[in-house]
């Protein structure tokens, strides 16, 4: 049978990852919802009608849902749901200044998804992320490998995109990685950057890594500070439809995603990035890479940072 792929909300973040996910032609059928009656039928009329010039086959079905989970049938036997509801940041606002108003979201359309698309693997990007990931898995009761978050694929390509530009190279020789919380925990590994397989260390000085590294963290916020209204999705949604790809083609692929950690890197029981091979399961496997003292010492304390917020999501 053909894959079937859910975003739920049609906002930015969720209308760029349909349209990917749609011109992917992998899928069978692409839904897209949200609460604005109207607009998911609308966003996906637009772009099966860019189907012709594109070249893809995959359906996009747009549906206005109730929070009550009315208009929820049109998600059942999805392979994947890509969760983007919720407010996102506006200038001066922190990813945690959001974390009352979007629970409330995500823990609603979390339980519609476990009640209407009982097998799917769920992918949260709503923020702040590692606690709406959390809750996503609190509220649907999906085993934890059927959870995950969208983070660090964002941060490692917007670190990669910094080196490239910095040494003017193309974005494809330049490898580099970051782990940790989606925010101010963030850990770049410098150690697994490379340019052309060669260690960043020897292409750029110690200070300029550190000024890519600071502007890496801070990606979202420059991007808010100058679009003034919303936040960034071209990158995000990239992001968020390659995981939702991997899952659906059962691929394997290692990526950096906000996965639950049971005993990898002497860490337990949390979500957090890492390192992880995705598939039709969601997480087949954490992936554990040699990290120094220091990015060690640094995911540690992003996780402990980040274990005292989910837990406090348990209750939201
Ligand atoms: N993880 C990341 O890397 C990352 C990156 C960028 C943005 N984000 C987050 O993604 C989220 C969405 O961002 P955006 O730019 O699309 O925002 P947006 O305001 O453009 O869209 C959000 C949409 O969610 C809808 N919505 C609200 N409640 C809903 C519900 N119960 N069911 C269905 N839909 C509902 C809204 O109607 C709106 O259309 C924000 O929380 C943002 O902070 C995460």
């Amino acid at each position: 049978m053909g894959k079937k792929v859910t975003v739920v909300g049609a906002g930015f973040y969720g209308a760029t990852t349909a349209q990917r996910l749609a011109e992917y032609d992998v899928f069978d059928t692409v839904v897209l919802t949200d609460i604005i009656d109207g607009k998911p039928e609308g966003l996906a009329l637009d772009i099966n009608q860019s189907r012709a010039i594109e070249g893809f086959e995959t359906k996009v079905i747009g549906k206005t849902t109730g929070t009550d989970g009315s208009g929820y049938e049109v998600i059942e036997n999805s392979d994947v749901v890509v969760i983007t509801a919720g407010l996102p940041r506006k200038p001066g606002m922190s990813r945690m200044d959001l974390l009352e108003v979007n629970a409330k979201i995500v823990r609603g359309v979390a339980e519609n998804v476990a009640k209407f698309a009982p097998g799917a693997v769920i992918i949260t990007v709503s923020n702040p992320l590692d606690e709406m990931t959390a809750l996503t898995q609190i509220a649907s009761q999906f085993p934890k490998n059927r959870v995950m978050g969208q983070a660090g694929m964002l941060d490692t390509a917007r670190f990669t995109n910094f080196v490239a530009e910095e040494l003017n190279v193309p974005v494809g020789s330049v490898t580099t990685l970051t782990l940790g919380s989606h925010g101010d925990t963030m850990v770049p590994v410098p150690s697994k950057c490379t340019v052309d397989g060669k260690p960043l260390s020897e292409v750029l000085p110690a200070d300029k890594i550190e000024e890519l590294v600071v502007r890496t963290r801070n990606g979202g916020a420059e991007v808010v500070a100058l679009l003034k209204t919303g936040s960034a999705y071209y990158a995000p949604s990239a992001a968020a439809a390659k995981m939702a790809k991997a899952v659906a083609e059962d691929s394997g692929a290692t990526m950096p995603v906000c996965a639950w950690v049971d005993g990898e890197y002497g860490i337990s029981g949390v979500y957090l990035g890492v390192e992880a091979e995705i598939g039709a399961e969601g997480i087949k496997k954490v992936v554990e890479t040699p990290l120094t003292d220091a990015e060690l010492a640094g995911l540690k304390e992003a996780a402990e940072a980040v274990r005292a917020k989910q837990a406090d999501v348990a209750s939201m």
